[in-house]
């Protein structure tokens, strides 16, 4: 006997809607961020989630599903075997080599590289309609790698890039002005991390340029306070690392709000890793750098055209050269 007694209805409905798929591969700290937020904001039907460590898979997939009387219901999956992540919608890559005290950036790239070939073929084989969402660092290269790997149309692989970096430029500015964060719309561009980009002249709070909104506010600003919100953006990153050894919550809420934008057509902007070449007068090969890019379900829709005055832009170019320099592309 069933649970429950059925009631006499017609066909299920003919276009059943296919249920949205998000996976995440690493478990981590970064991984696990990802994931509950994913569940609490009801993005996906179904989770599947990839790592190297069984126990470690197991138990957080066990962890989650206990969970289940107060989320929203999703089907999760949780296997060494990429076989569970057919059909995805979105794949959010997070796996990756922790650097070792005093390894070189270069160092812990070559690392991640060889586990991005033995992670992301399976991906684009058992989903190759997906987009692919790298997090993993450095992730404006690995973004790169990621295409590269993948096959894929550039439009259907972005790297988180500078979201995160523009989320706490977003905290910063709205914590100086009094203001609620989510009415500051400001764009870190470049690369992600160390030497990215603040574009001043572009950032505006509740519509209006904020260059303008400190003079009409007397609030005393001179450029160097600008600039020192930006240095503390960078700064953040090594405190939170320094006081509890890595960072989750902010990378976690950033992309789940961009896997929200992919998935559900938002067709907003955010700044995110997209193959640059091209745009902005970048030029010298093929190089993957956060622009403010229009997401919808197909991918990076467009870049817009943002105002950078002459010294943005000169930054903006100087970051694709560094970046251009810095890696050589295997052979694939
Ligand atoms: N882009 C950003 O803004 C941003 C912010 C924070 C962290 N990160 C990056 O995210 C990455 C993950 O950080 P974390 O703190 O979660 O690290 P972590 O060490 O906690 O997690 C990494 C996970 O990857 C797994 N893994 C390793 N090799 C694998 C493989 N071949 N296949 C599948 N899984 C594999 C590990 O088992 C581990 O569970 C790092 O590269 C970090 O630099 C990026
Ligand atoms: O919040 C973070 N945490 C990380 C982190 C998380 C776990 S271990 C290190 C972080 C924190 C501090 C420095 C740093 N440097 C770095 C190391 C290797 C790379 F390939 C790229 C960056 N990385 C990873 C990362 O990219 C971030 S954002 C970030 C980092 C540096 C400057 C500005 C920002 Cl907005």
């Amino acid at each position: 006997k069933t649970f429950f007694t059925p009631i006499s209805g017609g066909a299920p409905p003919s276009a059943t809607k296919r249920p949205t798929k998000i996976t995440v591969v690493g478990v981590g700290n970064v991984g696990m961020a990802i994931a509950q937020t994913i569940l609490t904001q009801d993005l996906a039907d179904e989770l599947a989630l990839i790592d190297a460590k069984e126990d470690k898979l197991r138990g957080e997939m066990l962890d989650l599903q206990h969970a289940a009387a107060f989320l929203p219901r999703t089907k999760i999956h949780a296997s060494l075997d990429y076989a569970i992540t057919a059909n995805s919608d979105l794949c959010i890559v997070t796996a990756g080599a922790r650097q070792n005290p005093g390894e070189s950036r270069l160092n812990l790239l070559q690392r991640n590289v060889a586990l991005f070939r033995h992670i992301v073929p399976p991906l684009a084989k058992y989903s190759p309609d997906c987009i692919i969402m790298v997090v993993s660092n450095p992730v404006d290269v690995l973004t790169y790698v990621a295409w590269k790997l993948s096959g894929f149309p550039a439009n259907r692989v972005i790297g988180s890039g500078t979201n995160l970096d523009s989320s706490r430029f977003r905290f910063l500015i709205a914590d100086h002005l009094d203001v609620n964060a989510q009415d500051v719309q400001a764009y870190i561009v470049g690369e992600h991390g160390d030497s990215s980009v603040a574009l001043w002249s572009s950032i505006s709070v509740g519509g209006v340029p904020v260059l303008s909104f400190l003079k009409r506010q007397q609030i005393a600003y001179e450029k160097e306070t600008l600039e020192n919100i930006h240095k503390e953006v960078v700064q953040s990153a090594y405190e939170v690392i320094r006081l509890k050894g890595y960072t989750s919550w902010a990378i976690g809420y950033s992309v789940a709000s961009l896997a929200r934008t992919l998935l559900r057509d938002q067709r907003r902007i955010h700044p995110v890793s997209v193959l640059a070449k091209g745009f902005y007068d970048i030029e010298g090969g093929e190089v993957f750098l956060s622009l403010p890019a229009q997401l919808g379900r197909n991918g990076v829709l467009g870049v817009a055209n943002v105002h950078l005055n002459d010294e943005e832009a000169q930054q903006l170019r100087n970051s694709a050269k560094t970046i251009l320099e810095k890696f050589v592309p295997p052979t694939w």
